[in-house]
Protein backbone atom coordinates (compact mmCIF):
# COMPACT_ATOMS: atom_id res chain seq x y z
CA UNK A 1 0.00 0.00 0.00
CA UNK A 2 1.36 3.60 -0.60
CA UNK A 3 -0.14 6.68 1.43
CA UNK A 4 0.72 10.08 -0.12
CA UNK A 5 0.35 12.73 2.09
CA UNK A 6 -0.58 16.38 0.87
CA UNK A 7 -0.94 19.78 2.66
CA UNK A 8 -4.49 20.19 2.72
CA UNK A 9 -7.99 18.86 0.77
CA UNK A 10 -7.32 20.79 -2.35
CA UNK A 11 -3.61 19.56 -2.72
CA UNK A 12 -4.99 15.61 -1.99
CA UNK A 13 -7.59 16.30 -4.70
CA UNK A 14 -5.10 17.56 -7.40
CA UNK A 15 -2.83 15.10 -7.17
CA UNK A 16 -5.80 12.37 -6.82
CA UNK A 17 -7.18 13.89 -9.61
CA UNK A 18 -3.91 13.40 -11.76
CA UNK A 19 -3.29 10.45 -10.69
CA UNK A 20 -6.23 9.14 -12.20
CA UNK A 21 -6.14 11.00 -15.31
CA UNK A 22 -2.50 9.55 -16.58
CA UNK A 23 -3.62 5.70 -15.22
CA UNK A 24 -6.63 6.51 -17.83
CA UNK A 25 -4.10 8.04 -20.19
CA UNK A 26 -1.55 4.73 -19.77
CA UNK A 27 -4.18 2.39 -20.35
CA UNK A 28 -5.05 4.24 -23.51
CA UNK A 29 -8.89 2.33 -23.73
CA UNK A 30 -11.03 2.00 -26.94
CA UNK A 31 -14.49 1.23 -27.03
CA UNK A 32 -13.38 -2.99 -27.10
CA UNK A 33 -11.18 -2.58 -24.05
CA UNK A 34 -12.33 0.60 -21.96
CA UNK A 35 -11.22 1.58 -18.60
CA UNK A 36 -13.46 0.59 -15.66
CA UNK A 37 -13.53 2.84 -13.18
CA UNK A 38 -15.16 2.77 -9.83
CA UNK A 39 -16.27 6.13 -8.59
CA UNK A 40 -17.93 7.42 -5.04
CA UNK A 41 -19.84 10.59 -3.83
CA UNK A 42 -19.66 12.56 -0.43
CA UNK A 43 -17.73 15.69 -0.02
CA UNK A 44 -14.49 13.53 -0.53
CA UNK A 45 -14.31 13.45 -4.40
CA UNK A 46 -15.92 16.88 -5.02
CA UNK A 47 -12.28 18.32 -5.69
CA UNK A 48 -11.00 15.56 -7.81
CA UNK A 49 -13.94 16.39 -9.72
CA UNK A 50 -13.40 19.37 -10.64
CA UNK A 51 -9.78 18.83 -11.33
CA UNK A 52 -10.66 15.78 -14.05
CA UNK A 53 -13.25 18.25 -16.12
CA UNK A 54 -10.39 20.58 -16.00
CA UNK A 55 -8.54 18.19 -17.24
CA UNK A 56 -10.98 17.37 -20.08
CA UNK A 57 -11.65 21.46 -20.81
CA UNK A 58 -7.81 21.54 -21.54
CA UNK A 59 -7.64 18.23 -23.78
CA UNK A 60 -5.76 16.38 -21.07
CA UNK A 61 -8.47 13.38 -20.68
CA UNK A 62 -11.04 11.86 -22.66
CA UNK A 63 -14.03 9.82 -20.65
CA UNK A 64 -15.04 8.52 -24.15
CA UNK A 65 -13.85 4.93 -23.33
CA UNK A 66 -14.24 5.23 -19.88
CA UNK A 67 -17.12 3.06 -17.91
CA UNK A 68 -18.21 4.05 -14.54
CA UNK A 69 -19.54 2.26 -11.97
CA UNK A 70 -20.84 4.10 -8.71
CA UNK A 71 -20.55 2.88 -5.05
CA UNK A 72 -23.66 3.24 -3.41
CA UNK A 73 -26.95 4.96 -3.92
CA UNK A 74 -28.59 6.15 -0.11
CA UNK A 75 -31.63 7.96 -1.99
CA UNK A 76 -33.46 7.04 -4.99
CA UNK A 77 -32.11 9.38 -7.45
CA UNK A 78 -29.99 11.68 -5.49
CA UNK A 79 -26.61 9.95 -6.38
CA UNK A 80 -27.10 10.16 -9.90
CA UNK A 81 -27.91 13.83 -9.71
CA UNK A 82 -24.88 14.69 -7.73
CA UNK A 83 -22.80 12.59 -10.46
CA UNK A 84 -23.93 14.45 -13.39
CA UNK A 85 -23.99 17.65 -11.66
CA UNK A 86 -20.59 17.43 -10.61
CA UNK A 87 -18.73 15.21 -13.23
CA UNK A 88 -20.56 13.15 -15.80
CA UNK A 89 -22.56 16.50 -17.54
CA UNK A 90 -18.86 18.51 -18.04
CA UNK A 91 -17.21 15.72 -19.64
CA UNK A 92 -17.75 13.55 -22.82
CA UNK A 93 -19.27 10.30 -21.22
CA UNK A 94 -21.14 8.65 -23.23
CA UNK A 95 -24.65 8.03 -21.29
CA UNK A 96 -25.09 4.18 -21.50
CA UNK A 97 -21.44 3.87 -19.52
CA UNK A 98 -22.68 5.42 -16.64
CA UNK A 99 -23.72 2.55 -13.95
CA UNK A 100 -25.47 3.58 -10.67
CA UNK A 101 -27.68 1.57 -8.80
CA UNK A 102 -30.83 2.06 -8.88
CA UNK A 103 -32.87 2.30 -5.35
CA UNK A 104 -36.14 2.48 -7.26
CA UNK A 105 -35.88 -0.95 -8.98
CA UNK A 106 -38.65 -3.59 -8.12
CA UNK A 107 -36.61 -6.27 -6.78
CA UNK A 108 -33.60 -4.50 -5.46
CA UNK A 109 -31.43 -8.14 -4.92
CA UNK A 110 -31.23 -8.50 -8.33
CA UNK A 111 -30.54 -5.23 -9.34
CA UNK A 112 -27.42 -5.79 -6.83
CA UNK A 113 -27.06 -8.98 -8.49
CA UNK A 114 -27.15 -7.41 -12.08
CA UNK A 115 -24.43 -4.71 -11.04
CA UNK A 116 -21.99 -7.16 -9.85
CA UNK A 117 -22.71 -9.47 -13.47
CA UNK A 118 -22.48 -5.68 -15.17
CA UNK A 119 -18.94 -5.32 -13.74
CA UNK A 120 -18.27 -8.71 -14.97
CA UNK A 121 -19.16 -8.35 -18.11
CA UNK A 122 -16.53 -5.14 -18.97
CA UNK A 123 -13.81 -7.62 -17.47
CA UNK A 124 -14.11 -5.97 -13.81
CA UNK A 125 -13.13 -2.88 -12.33
CA UNK A 126 -9.41 -1.34 -13.03
CA UNK A 127 -9.74 1.28 -10.48
CA UNK A 128 -11.76 1.75 -7.85
CA UNK A 129 -12.14 5.56 -5.95
CA UNK A 130 -13.30 5.69 -2.72
CA UNK A 131 -13.92 8.13 0.46
CA UNK A 132 -14.36 6.52 3.64
CA UNK A 133 -16.80 7.44 6.81
CA UNK A 134 -15.14 8.58 9.96
CA UNK A 135 -15.67 4.98 11.35
CA UNK A 136 -13.78 3.81 8.40
CA UNK A 137 -16.52 2.55 6.32
CA UNK A 138 -16.39 2.28 2.47
CA UNK A 139 -18.91 2.92 0.42
CA UNK A 140 -21.92 1.52 2.66
CA UNK A 141 -20.04 -0.61 4.06
CA UNK A 142 -20.96 -0.31 7.85
CA UNK A 143 -18.55 -1.73 10.79
CA UNK A 144 -19.07 -5.15 11.15
CA UNK A 145 -19.31 -6.03 7.26
CA UNK A 146 -18.50 -8.88 6.01
CA UNK A 147 -15.08 -7.98 4.22
CA UNK A 148 -16.11 -10.39 1.37
CA UNK A 149 -19.21 -8.38 0.83
CA UNK A 150 -21.01 -8.21 -2.51
CA UNK A 151 -23.42 -5.34 -3.71
CA UNK A 152 -26.60 -5.63 -1.65
CA UNK A 153 -29.02 -3.21 0.28
CA UNK A 154 -27.06 -2.25 3.91
CA UNK A 155 -28.97 -1.12 6.84
CA UNK A 156 -27.48 1.98 7.89
CA UNK A 157 -25.52 2.51 11.38
CA UNK A 158 -26.75 6.16 13.51
CA UNK A 159 -23.75 7.64 12.84
CA UNK A 160 -23.70 7.40 8.83
CA UNK A 161 -27.79 8.53 9.08
CA UNK A 162 -26.84 11.34 10.85
CA UNK A 163 -23.81 12.48 8.81
CA UNK A 164 -26.14 12.29 5.96
CA UNK A 165 -28.65 14.79 7.34
CA UNK A 166 -26.33 17.13 6.03
CA UNK A 167 -28.35 16.18 2.81
CA UNK A 168 -31.41 16.22 3.98
CA UNK A 169 -31.98 19.63 5.22
CA UNK A 170 -30.23 18.76 8.19
CA UNK A 171 -33.90 16.26 9.44
CA UNK A 172 -32.68 13.19 10.52
CA UNK A 173 -35.90 11.73 10.17
CA UNK A 174 -35.94 12.23 6.17
CA UNK A 175 -32.87 10.68 6.29
CA UNK A 176 -32.67 6.97 4.97
CA UNK A 177 -32.29 4.29 7.10
CA UNK A 178 -31.11 1.92 4.07
CA UNK A 179 -29.21 2.05 1.04
CA UNK A 180 -27.66 0.34 -2.05
CA UNK A 181 -23.79 -0.64 -1.87
CA UNK A 182 -21.45 -2.33 -3.39
CA UNK A 183 -19.49 -4.75 -1.22
CA UNK A 184 -16.06 -4.86 0.38
CA UNK A 185 -15.17 -7.56 -1.42
CA UNK A 186 -16.44 -5.86 -4.45
CA UNK A 187 -14.43 -3.10 -4.01
CA UNK A 188 -11.63 -5.34 -3.54
CA UNK A 189 -11.73 -6.80 -7.14
CA UNK A 190 -10.95 -4.38 -8.45
CA UNK A 191 -6.99 -3.92 -10.06
CA UNK A 192 -6.54 -1.15 -7.81
CA UNK A 193 -8.28 1.02 -5.23
CA UNK A 194 -7.17 4.72 -4.38
CA UNK A 195 -8.62 6.33 -1.36
CA UNK A 196 -9.32 10.14 -0.66
CA UNK A 197 -9.04 11.00 3.68
CA UNK A 198 -8.91 14.04 4.23
CA UNK A 199 -9.68 16.13 7.33
CA UNK A 200 -9.08 15.44 11.66
CA UNK A 201 -12.36 13.96 12.12
CA UNK A 202 -11.27 10.89 10.17
CA UNK A 203 -7.55 10.62 11.80
CA UNK A 204 -8.18 7.86 13.83
CA UNK A 205 -9.93 6.19 11.06
CA UNK A 206 -6.95 6.50 9.10
CA UNK A 207 -4.55 5.31 12.65
CA UNK A 208 -6.74 1.68 12.15
CA UNK A 209 -6.38 1.34 8.91
CA UNK A 210 -2.84 1.39 8.20
CA UNK A 211 -1.66 1.02 11.81
CA UNK A 212 -3.74 -1.92 12.77
CA UNK A 213 -4.96 -5.25 11.52
CA UNK A 214 -7.41 -5.76 9.27
CA UNK A 215 -10.51 -5.84 11.02
CA UNK A 216 -14.50 -5.69 9.84
CA UNK A 217 -15.16 -2.78 11.83
CA UNK A 218 -12.79 -0.99 10.00
CA UNK A 219 -13.68 -1.48 6.89
CA UNK A 220 -11.50 -0.03 4.43
CA UNK A 221 -8.35 -1.74 6.31
CA UNK A 222 -9.53 -4.57 3.92
CA UNK A 223 -7.20 -2.81 1.45
CA UNK A 224 -4.05 -4.33 3.61
CA UNK A 225 -5.01 -7.56 1.54
CA UNK A 226 -4.89 -5.88 -1.72
CA UNK A 227 -1.90 -5.64 -4.25
CA UNK A 228 -2.38 -2.34 -5.52
CA UNK A 229 -4.40 0.65 -3.32
CA UNK A 230 -2.95 4.09 -2.69
CA UNK A 231 -4.57 6.38 -0.08
CA UNK A 232 -3.96 10.21 -0.41
CA UNK A 233 -4.45 12.03 2.66
CA UNK A 234 -4.01 15.42 4.21
CA UNK A 235 -1.91 16.58 6.85
CA UNK A 236 -5.15 16.93 9.17
CA UNK A 237 -6.39 13.02 8.57
CA UNK A 238 -2.42 12.22 9.68
CA UNK A 239 -2.84 13.49 13.19
CA UNK A 240 -3.45 10.23 14.78
CA UNK A 241 -0.39 8.59 13.65
CA UNK A 242 2.65 7.61 15.01
CA UNK A 243 5.40 10.23 13.62
CA UNK A 244 7.66 7.43 12.53
CA UNK A 245 4.66 6.57 10.36
CA UNK A 246 4.08 9.48 8.58
CA UNK A 247 8.15 9.88 8.34
CA UNK A 248 8.16 6.29 6.78
CA UNK A 249 5.70 6.82 4.30
CA UNK A 250 7.14 10.25 2.86
CA UNK A 251 10.61 8.98 3.09
CA UNK A 252 9.06 6.29 0.64
CA UNK A 253 7.37 8.97 -1.35
CA UNK A 254 10.92 10.53 -1.76
CA UNK A 255 12.92 7.67 -2.79
CA UNK A 256 9.82 6.84 -5.88
CA UNK A 257 10.30 10.42 -6.82
CA UNK A 258 13.80 9.90 -7.55
CA UNK A 259 13.02 7.26 -8.89
CA UNK A 260 10.03 7.40 -11.32
CA UNK A 261 9.61 12.11 -11.07
CA UNK A 262 7.52 13.52 -8.98
CA UNK A 263 5.74 14.58 -12.23
CA UNK A 264 4.87 11.25 -13.29
CA UNK A 265 2.07 10.84 -10.92
CA UNK A 266 0.57 8.39 -12.65
CA UNK A 267 3.75 6.19 -13.36
CA UNK A 268 4.09 6.00 -10.02
CA UNK A 269 1.38 3.46 -9.75
CA UNK A 270 3.67 1.35 -11.12
CA UNK A 271 5.93 0.72 -8.48
CA UNK A 272 6.11 -2.71 -6.90
CA UNK A 273 4.11 -2.59 -3.76
N1 LIG B 1 -21.54 6.06 1.43
C1 LIG B 1 -20.80 7.27 1.52
C2 LIG B 1 -19.34 6.94 1.35
O1 LIG B 1 -19.11 6.44 0.03
C3 LIG B 1 -18.48 8.17 1.60
O2 LIG B 1 -17.13 7.85 1.41
C4 LIG B 1 -18.73 8.66 3.01
C5 LIG B 1 -17.89 9.86 3.37
O3 LIG B 1 -18.45 11.03 2.87
P1 LIG B 1 -17.66 12.39 2.79
O4 LIG B 1 -16.72 12.23 1.65
O5 LIG B 1 -18.71 13.42 2.51
O6 LIG B 1 -16.95 12.59 4.07
O7 LIG B 1 -20.10 9.00 3.13
C6 LIG B 1 -21.08 8.00 2.83
O8 LIG B 1 -21.19 7.12 3.87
Amino acid sequence: MRLVIRQDYDAVSEHMAAYIRDRINEFNPTPEKPFVLGLPTGSSPVGVYKNLVKYYQNGELSFKNVVTFNMDEDHPESYHSFMWHHLFKHVDILPQNVHILNGNAENLDDECKKFEEKMKAFGGVELFLGGIGPDGHIAFNEPGSSLSSRTRVKTLAYDTILANSRFFDNDISKVPRMALTVGVGTVMDAREVAIIITGAHKAPALAKCIEEGVNHMWTVSAIQLHPKALIVCDEDATLELHVKTVKYFKSIEHVVNDLIGAENVGLQGNVLY
